[in-house]
């Protein structure tokens, strides 16, 4: 499954100082372009205080929060889709992960490079997007090319991809992103098969000042990212990426004191994480008590049964129910054996789609 969440910007603007906060895994970070060249991946704990509360009411050895993907990619530059500053090879980065997480820099420092000489939110995503859409409109109109002649015969496929394809360019060409397009799940299903960069759900990540954490919507910056992904109908976070990797260095009770003396409830990357897992159409289901209370990811969607893979094949090939309560029964009756009580433990079978922060355990027989 491993879906991934690829950082994506310009150059210089601090996709990888937002990596290695995000992931503490040190890639490789510096005040010039280009810094990165191999795309890095690195696995994130998904920061999630439910744990917390199931651990506090049905104790176990050891707590497992759960963890999904992220992979830092080089700087793309203007004129990337014609090959500019190693332009196709990392689009190609892009088209290999499931979600962007697109980082506008929204700090002013003299010291750091800009590669436009200037900080512009605005300029600098259209920027970004417009190398995305010229991509796709270069593999669209390869794809055009074959399947045109393909469904000039009694090619079915070919016939419903051409569709989507002839639906597909004339909005690249007007500057929209595949993602704003509906299709019907067969159309869904081919416009995957094509591999588009605009297709890709996304987020924007303004990086912000030290001084804005407390309260992004002070930054004039934010709040043109916040304008441009509200007009797509996508999600704007503002994160000071240099403080956050410092803040992830920090243990528990440093952590504390620094968010305190920032104003700061929580690092702005928490909910930068949270984001991008819910982005990628990710959910979170729990077993809880004995050796492990654990946090295990879903794609949104998945039924019992594969769910149960996910722990172990034989849960999955033996799988006889669930028995399920939902965290929010758990947490309001404060026991299990309260929440029987109530009437809130379920037992589900193969066909059960599981909800996101449902505590289970898995009846099998192999
Ligand atoms: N919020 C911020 N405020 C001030 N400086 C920052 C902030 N975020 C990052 N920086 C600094 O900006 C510089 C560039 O950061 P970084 O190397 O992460 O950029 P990048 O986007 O990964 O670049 P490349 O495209 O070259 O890989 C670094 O010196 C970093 O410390
Ligand atoms: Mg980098």
């Amino acid at each position: 499954m491993a879906l991934t969440a690829g950082i994506v910007g310009l150059p210089n603007v601090g996709k990888s100082t937002l990596f290695n906060a995000i992931t503490k895994a040190g890639a490789e970070m510096a005040n010039y372009p280009f810094a990165t060249i191999d795309p890095n991946v690195g696995m994130v704990e998904v920061p999630d205080k439910r744990l917390d509360r199931i651990q506090e009411i049905i104790p176990a050895k050891k707590v497992v929060p759960t963890t999904f993907e992220f992979t830092d990619i080089a700087g793309i530059v203007k004129g990337a889709s014609k090959g500019e500053g190693l332009g196709n090879k990392f689009l190609e980065n892009i088209r290999q992960v499931d979600a962007i997480v697109h980082v506008v820099r929204a700090f002013d420092d003299d010291n750091i490079t800009h590669v436009t000489g200037k900080v512009d939110p605005q300029d600098d995503i259209e920027t970004i997007n417009l190398e995305l859409s010229l991509a796709d409109l270069e593999a669209v109109d390869k794809r055009l090319a074959k399947v045109q002649r393909a469904a000039k015969g009694s090619d079915k496929e070919a016939k419903a991809e051409l569709a989507v394809l002839q639906k597909i360019k004339p909005a690249l060409e007007a500057g929209k992103p595949v993602r704003s397009l509906e299709f019907n799940e067969d159309d869904q299903q081919i416009v995957k098969g094509l591999f588009l960069l605009t297709s890709k759900p996304v987020l924007y990540v303004a990086n912000i000042a030290e001084d804005d954490m407390a309260d992004p919507e002070n930054s004039k910056y934010f709040q043109v990212v916040a304008d441009y992904a509200k007009q797509e109908g996508a999600q704007a976070i503002g994160v000071a990426a240099e403080t956050e990797e410092e803040i992830a260095e920090l243990d528990d009770d440093d952590k504390a004191d620094f968010l305190a003396a920032e104003g700061v409830e929580e690092p702005g990357l928490n909910k930068l994480i949270r984001a991008s897992y819910k982005l990628l159409g990710l959910e979170t289901f729990f077993t809880a008590g004995g050796k492990e209370t654990r946090a295990w990811t879903f794609k949104r969607g998945t039924k019992a049964p594969q769910a149960a893979g996910i722990i172990h094949s034989d849960f999955e090939r033996g799988f006889i129910r669930a028995e399920v309560m939902s965290y929010d029964a758990l947490d309001e009756a404060g026991s299990e054996a309260k929440v029987k009580e109530n009437g809130k433990l379920r037992l589900e079978g193969k066909d059960y789609v599981m909800q996101d922060g449902d505590i289970v355990e898995f009846r099998f027989n192999v």
